[in-house]
């Protein structure tokens, strides 16, 4: 079968008027299709930078990237991207919301809005179609959000840290709503994250990326246990806790090893 996510080489070179950065170096990635992988690593090793590659918001300085097999080289309806802010309009209603992307795209008719406001109905919003952004909770508008990337049926979801700016109850429902939804439409989704657990009880792989370049360190498959577990069971999954203090580890072991490459030479 066709992966749904192919990098390979992949390397990305900010260029600015000062200076060029060096973000990502050679990156190889292979995501299955209805595979869940998140990428974790220290702030600025380019985790964002792969999502906005992988979503043809930019274009690698070196290397390819495919999505079902087809070269990316711009924004494409088949990837769907969710932020961490939701970005909805307050001027319109959360259907209005929800819908923007398919009328942006011309795809608006009578049965995209239906399966948009199925999706509404399916996450708990089917009451609030006619309501405001701004009376919404959070988890709410973080929910309209993902019906409106979803609204689209992306055979790719990209996550950038989509439940960090809510609380940790929210957090934990979003996580197991997220979760069922991508199973019941079988997407492939690529979640950034700094919570490691997140991280643990979402994904079936786990990508722990260095930093100076950006570079794959290590890929961690997750155990059956925890994958088959919702996100918030997972937690006391069998071997949860010791990937985490593997994950945790290899974390430290990146900030040791940046701290020593910046002690100053002995004289
Ligand atoms: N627009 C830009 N111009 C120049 N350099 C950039 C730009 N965006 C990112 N960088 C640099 O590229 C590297 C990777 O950044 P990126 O935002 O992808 O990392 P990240 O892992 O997503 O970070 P964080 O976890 O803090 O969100 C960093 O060194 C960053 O300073």
């Amino acid at each position: 079968m066709e992966d749904a996510v192919r990098m390979q080489g992949v390397t990305y070179v900010y260029v600015t008027d000062r200076e060029a950065t060096l973000a990502v170096e050679n990156i190889d990635l292979s995501v299955r299709p209805g595979e869940f992988v998140s990428l974790v690593g220290p702030s600025g090793c380019g985790k964002t930078t792969l999502l906005s590659l992988i979503a043809g918001l930019m274009r690698p300085t070196r290397g390819e990237v495919q999505v079902g097999g087809k070269t990316i080289t711009d924004p494409s309806p088949r990837v769907g991207y969710m932020l961490q802010q939701d970005y909805l309009f307050p001027w319109k209603t959360i259907l209005d919301n929800a819908l923007t992307g398919l009328r942006l795209m011309g795809r608006l008719n009578p049965e995209t809005r239906q399966y948009t406001k199925h999706l509404l109905h399916e996450m708990g919003l089917g009451h609030s179609e006619d309501w405001y952004p701004q009376q919404l909770s959070g988890g709410m508008r973080q929910r309209a959000a993902l019906v409106r990337t979803l609204a689209a049926k992306p055979e790719l979801l990209l996550l950038d840290e989509p439940f960090s700016a809510l609380d940790y109850q929210t957090k934990l429902q979003l996580e197991d709503l997220v979760s069922e939804t991508l199973k019941t439409h079988c997407k492939t989704a690529i979640l950034v994250t700094h919570d490691i657990s997140e991280a643990i009880a979402m994904s079936d792989r786990i990508i722990v990326l260095d930093r100076n370049p950006g570079r794959i360190r290590k890929e961690i498959a997750v155990p059956d246990p925890i994958r088959q577990a919702i996100p918030f069971q997972a937690r006391e999954a069998p071997g949860f806790h010791e990937l985490f203090n593997q994950i945790w580890n290899e974390l430290l072991e990146i900030s040791g090893e940046e701290a020593q490459h910046e002690q100053p030479a002995e004289t």
